[in-house]
């Protein structure tokens, strides 16, 4: 029987169809980051060509004589629009995508805006959207449809064009993977519209399982190493929260249009053209919501709460705002108190939780047995539960086993406000991070004296990543390990080059954007292939960690040795 998505909805009047899909909403740390660096193309080969060339130039070539419109240029490489076409890529056969692309056909989809269609999910892309092909008969093309699962049979509208694929939006789920969908998981009402959360859907073990598989199309798209050269992907950790663990949430809205008056909020009800919330998927536009049952509860409090202020004084707002809620240790307390021992763990201090929403404000937590304060609008990682998991590994991953000698001295770059630094720095003797944001260094300087981690042992600095292998020319490279853990775009060619100049025992590559990872790590490998015994740096181990439940975001953890 076919079942019916309650949260599947109209096209809105702003989705109409545009040359590229515009890029979604970031998190503010993220949005610092611009992908600057062009790397060579990673494209691979085709798996299966499914559609005959002919075929392809037959059911391509424009029907109507159109204006020929300058095609938008290729996605940045390792970009979530390059990875979806990289995916697509491989479904319809590199030799098809070509041939219609130099067609002209790349842009011209073979159905109309609105209309109504089935299609069969083939695959779940890493972005978490389900990728459908079209029929033979209407060429090569295919329909990416958020909310959708492998092998299920779906009735959509159709949306945008992006580059040789249109968005579907689901209607309906005609056959149902049965494996994978369970409907009766869903927490939140906003599910199917909301642009946030991709898997509520599907059960916590299956969402690590895509997850994994995510990291296992990264390498292989975008390393560039032979099959033998990447390690087993070891199963994805679970997180302990898969609700109300988000810490940090970005909601938004835009300034009153020309046409509200002020009649429209007198009644202390929400006016219609007030949306206060995240992005509709696929969209950039706002999708009101009342609460992200993601996030902590004290987030929700204060967010609900402030909603009924925002519609109030609605025209008091010239521009669009976005809010920022962060989730804190109650800061009225003493942090230097809190760390003085005894340690009283169940004390308010260390239980009671507020809601930041000042940028500039502090925010406080504990991850393990440290204590880290920083500036509520800077990066911090946003899932506090799974975090101790997660340093704990990496500080597992340094740690060469029985009788072999444990690093001495250890770099964090891309430090933010010192997590791996401070967190794993009793291993070590000697601790250097570095970080670009100027109030991150000045929090991890803090967040050291904090944990009574000697100066002598710690110093951070702040810039770019690459500076800190000329600070640290007295730490032992055979007895240094390395912690990168870079934003979204990866490691600049300057950073990769003179990591692999300094050759540091041990590297361990965290990161929230695996396919970037799969590129440097990639690097990494490929340069130092030919050294000789000792100067060759080994993929030993890769595992994601499930950092963002119910998304389709996994955060990788590479580690690399010499041998
Ligand atoms: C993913 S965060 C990791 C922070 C920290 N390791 C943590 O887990 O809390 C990446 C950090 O890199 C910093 N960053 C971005 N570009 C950088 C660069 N070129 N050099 C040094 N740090 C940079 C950002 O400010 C951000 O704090």
């Amino acid at each position: 029987m076919a079942a019916t998505i309650p949260h599947s909805r109209p096209l809105s009047d702003s989705e109409v169809e545009g040359p590229a899909l515009k890029k979604q909403r970031l998190d503010v740390e993220e949005m610092e980051v611009e992908v600057k660096k062009v790397v060579e193309s990673t494209t691979k080969e085709p798996e299966e060509i499914v559609i005959s060339l002919e075929s392809a130039q037959r059911n391509r070539a424009p029907k109507h004589k159109k204006k020929k419109r300058k095609e938008p240029p290729l996605p940045e490489p390792c970009s979530p629009s390059d990875v979806l076409y990289q995916e697509i890529r491989t479904l319809l056969g590199g030799d098809v995508v070509v041939s219609v692309t130099e067609a002209g056909g790349a842009f011209q989809p073979p159905y109309e805006y609105g209309e109504e269609v089935e299609v069969k999910i083939e695959t779940i892309g890493s972005g978490g959207t389900g990728i459908a092909l079209a029929p033979p008969e209407k060429g090569p093309w295919a329909v990416v449809v958020p909310f959708a699962l492998s092998g299920e049979s779906v009735r959509v509208r159709i949306g945008k064009t992006d580059r040789m694929h249109s968005i579907g939006f689901l209607l309906e789920v005609l056959t149902r993977n049965a494996e994978l969908r369970d409907d009766s998981l869903v927490q939140c009402k906003y599910f199917g519209s909301c642009g946030g959360c991709q898997y509520q859907m599907v059960s916590g073990e299956n969402q690590l399982s895509l997850k994994r598989d995510v990291i296992v199309k990264a390498y292989k798209t975008y390393s560039q190493l032979q099959p033998t050269v990447i390690p087993p992907i070891e199963p994805t950790v679970e997180s302990p929260l898969v609700y109300a663990y988000r810490t940090k949430i970005t909601p938004h809205f835009e300034r009153p249009p020309k046409h509200a008056k002020k009649e429209d909020v007198a009644s202390g009800a929400q006016p219609p053209w007030l949306k206060i919330g995240f992005n509709l998927t696929n969209s950039n536009s706002t999708l009101d919501i009342e609460e992200c049952p993601i996030a902590t509860p004290i987030l929700n409090n204060q967010y609900k709460s402030d909603r009924k202020d925002i519609i109030q004084n609605i025209f008091s707002y010239k521009k669009g705002v976005s809010l920022m809620y962060r989730d804190s240790l109650d800061t009225s307390f003493d942090a230097s108190e809190m760390m003085t021992p005894p340690i009283d763990k169940l004390s308010d201090a260390f239980t009671r939780h507020v809601c930041v929403s000042d940028q500039k404000g502090s925010s406080r937590e504990m991850v393990g047995d440290y204590l880290f304060e920083y500036n509520a609008g800077g990066f911090f990682q946003n899932n506090n539960s799974v975090l101790p998991l997660m340093v704990d590994y990496v500080r597992d991953l340094i740690n060469p086993g029985e009788g072999k000698e444990h690093p001495t001295h250890l770099v964090d770059t891309y430090c933010g406000a010192g997590l791996f630094a401070i967190s794993l720095s009793s291993a070590f003797q000697k601790v250097a991070g570095i970080e670009l944001s100027q109030s991150s260094i000045a929090s991890a300087k803090a967040n050291a004296k904090l944990n009574s981690i000697p100066d002598d042992k710690i110093s951070f600095l702040s810039g770019e990543a690459s500076n800190i292998f000329a600070t640290v020319q007295d730490f032992p490279p055979e007895r240094t390990a390395i912690v990168i853990d870079p934003p979204r775009k990866g490691c600049d060619d300057l950073f990769l080059k003179q990591l692999l100049a300094f050759r540091c025992n041990t590297v361990v590559y965290v990161s929230c954007n695996v396919h970037t990872q799969a590129r440097d790590v990639g690097i990494i490998v490929r340069e130092t292939a030919n050294d000789g015994e000792g100067r060759r740096y080994r993929l030993e181990s890769l595992r994601g960690f499930d950092l963002f439940p119910q998304t389709a975001h996994v955060e990788s953890v590479a580690l690399l040795r010499l041998y």
